[in-house]
């Protein structure tokens, strides 16, 4: 292809993408409909996840059994602010497949501030995914100490927390009060065995979401069976 067509090619792609604000695909696979993000990185694989080729682009299939925001989307997930140029604050990345996925999406004008506190998965996420993806801050730290993030500049429009902490909520709250923009959007993934496992799981989430209507208002709660057991998934905008 002449290097003008190329141009013209990707000018529409763009233009489309926005058109649609289309920040994640859906993929027939073994006959199956899948979701995909088209690769930041083409060529690499973050957790042997399936690569797809169409019309030329490069797709990663997004596996809800190993992201709880994958999960979410399969489970009717109705809002997705992350798209091209989004910034996000990221808490519990881990080996990063997640934020791979999410990076993917938020391009290289976005920027995804990734934190993880456990030095071993940490050192793993910057080999396998940090290093190959320029829009990924990593940030080693503990997501109790939000003044410690020295990399952190303006707010964001998204506060992603997966930390799986008894108090997660309270380390969440802090975390957006300090960097979450206003009307920005907070999901917070509740693993009900982390917080009390001898109550029901439905109590626990609705304890959890009631730590947070002073400050948010409550747009989604999603139950994230059967990719994930005893998981939700509560996404909220911030009032202050
Ligand atoms: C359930 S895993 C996250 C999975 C990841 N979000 C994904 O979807 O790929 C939870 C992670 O949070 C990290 N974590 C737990 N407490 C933390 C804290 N106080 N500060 C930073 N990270 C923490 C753990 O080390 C672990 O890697």
């Amino acid at each position: 292809m002449k290097e003008e067509e190329k141009v013209q090619t990707q000018i529409e792609r763009e233009r489309s993408l926005e058109e649609d604000n289309q920040s994640y695909f859906w993929i027939k696979s073994e006959g199956e409909q899948k979701i995909s993000t088209e690769n930041l990185v083409p060529g690499n694989q973050v957790y042997k996840e399936k690569l797809i080729i169409k019309k030329g682009i490069e797709y990663r299939l997004w596996d809800p059994f190993r992201s709880k925001l994958a999960a979410s989307i399969m489970n009717g997930l109705e809002n997705f602010p992350f798209k091209n140029n989004t910034k996000v604050l990221y808490l519990g990345a881990s080996t990063g497949t997640t934020v791979s996925h999410i990076s993917d999406i938020v391009g290289p004008s976005g920027l995804v501030f990734a934190v993880e506190h456990a030095s071993r998965v940490a050192r793993d996420f910057l080999d396998r995914v940090a290093t190959h993806r320029s829009n990924i801050m990593p940030i080693l730290q503990d997501a109790r100490k939000p003044k410690e993030y020295f990399s952190v500049f303006g707010k964001v429009d998204v506060v992603y927390v997966d930390i799986a902490q008894p108090d997660q909520t309270k380390i969440a709250v802090d975390n957006c009060d300090m960097f979450l923009k206003k009307d920005g959007l907070f999901f917070l993934v509740i693993k009900t065995r982390s917080i009390d496992v001898t109550k029901a799981p439905k109590r626990i989430v609705e304890e959890e979401i009631e730590k947070l209507r002073e400050r948010f208002e409550i747009l989604e709660s999603i139950d994230l069976h059967p990719y994930d057991k005893d998981h939700a998934m509560v996404i909220a905008k911030y009032k202050n």
